[in-house]
């Protein structure tokens, strides 16, 4: 079927926009405006503009420190900011608690802490449908429920676990579970609420490479589904192949937005990369960012030789 060139949902729409940092989507699920957070003297967020298109996978690239994590927690509600709004579904978010954020259709998964690797994989489920209350509020597992509530809790974290292949593994300490394993629980944990909008934390990290394919193969799922993700990955691999956008943060700003092929090519962001210390695998667009800079060179020499 050829390509809706007209499109104004889901990823098509966003091919041929501009790569202007805050460009406006056709279709956005999720607008934020002069989104600040600082601790202490350091400003760890400020986004003047963004906007998440509905229907499509988003990356949130950036070395280490841009604040890619601070803008998912404020974003979710886990933590406030300083100033800035932010809606979703045209509704607003701003001091909405996470758990409530999480109800109305948008989520964040977590790395696995201890205190839930110590509860079996069923029990994270159950935790998950709670709406993201968290650990703190562990209470909930034993808290009565209502048993039709409860029944229909249990059948869709069994649905879920069968669809993540995670069913043989439903009475196991999550603690037990491999990287790749625990990274589908999150994301199985994650859909208990059904959200529209997904965000996911790292999703390939501590994942062994025979694994990553089928997690990446879930990830689509999630956009076939018609659900909206957004995730937070230093896994170049995985950006380049399932990103339909990337946003790229650098110091607490958006620095750069395009598709894959577009932002890996673009000086402000292997300036952003090259200009940050960084301990993580982004060897590979490390090794993308000196070749084109030092082939950039080679070109103003010539140049200059040509003259
Ligand atoms: N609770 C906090 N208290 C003080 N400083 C913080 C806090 N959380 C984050 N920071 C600082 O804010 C900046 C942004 O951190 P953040 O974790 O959001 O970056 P990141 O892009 O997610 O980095 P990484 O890729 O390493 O996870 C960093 O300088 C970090 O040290």
């Amino acid at each position: 079927m050829p390509a809706d060139t007209n499109a104004t949902t889901g990823p098509a729409a966003l091919q041929g926009l501009a790569t202007e940092p805050g460009v406006p989507k056709p279709d956005p699920i999720l607008v934020g405006d002069k989104i600040k957070r600082s601790f202490g003297g350091l400003t760890a967020v400020d986004v003047g503009h963004i906007e998440v298109q509905r229907g499509a996978i988003t990356a949130l690239i950036g070395p280490n420190g841009a604040g890619k994590t601070t803008l998912f927690n404020l974003l979710t509600g886990f933590d406030k900011p300083d100033s800035g709004t932010w809606s979703f579904n045209d509704q607003s978010l701003s001091g909405v608690p996470a758990f409530k954020v999480a109800r109305r259709g948008m989520v964040r998964t977590f790395q696995l802490t201890k205190v839930l690797a110590k509860l079996t994989v069923i029990e994270n489920m159950r935790l998950g449908a709670t709406g993201q209350r968290g650990e703190k509020f562990l209470s909930a597992l034993f808290r009565p429920l209502w048993k039709s509530q409860e029944d229909e809790i249990t059948r869709r974290a069994d649905d879920l676990l069968a669809r993540f292949k995670l069913d043989t593994k439903r009475e196991d300490f999550a603690g037990s579970l491999s990287g790749g394993q625990r990274k589908l629980l999150e994301m199985a944990r994650a859909l208990m609420v059904d959200p529209e909008l997904v965000m996911l934390d790292e999703p390939m990290a501590g994942v062994n490479p025979a694994l990553k394919q089928s997690l990446l193969g879930r990830v689509k799922s999630l956009r076939e589904d018609g659900r909206t993700v957004l995730f937070v990955e230093h896994d170049m691999d995985m950006v380049r192949d399932i990103s339909d956008w990337v946003i790229v943060m650098a110091q607490g700003e958006i620095v750069a937005e395009g598709t894959p092929a577009q932002v890996m090519a673009d000086e402000r962001v292997i300036d952003a990369y090259l200009g940050a210390h960084h301990d993580t695998d982004l060897t590979e667009l490390d090794h993308e960012a000196v070749q084109a800079q030092a082939e950039a060179e080679l070109d103003e020499e010539e140049a200059k030789h040509d003259d």
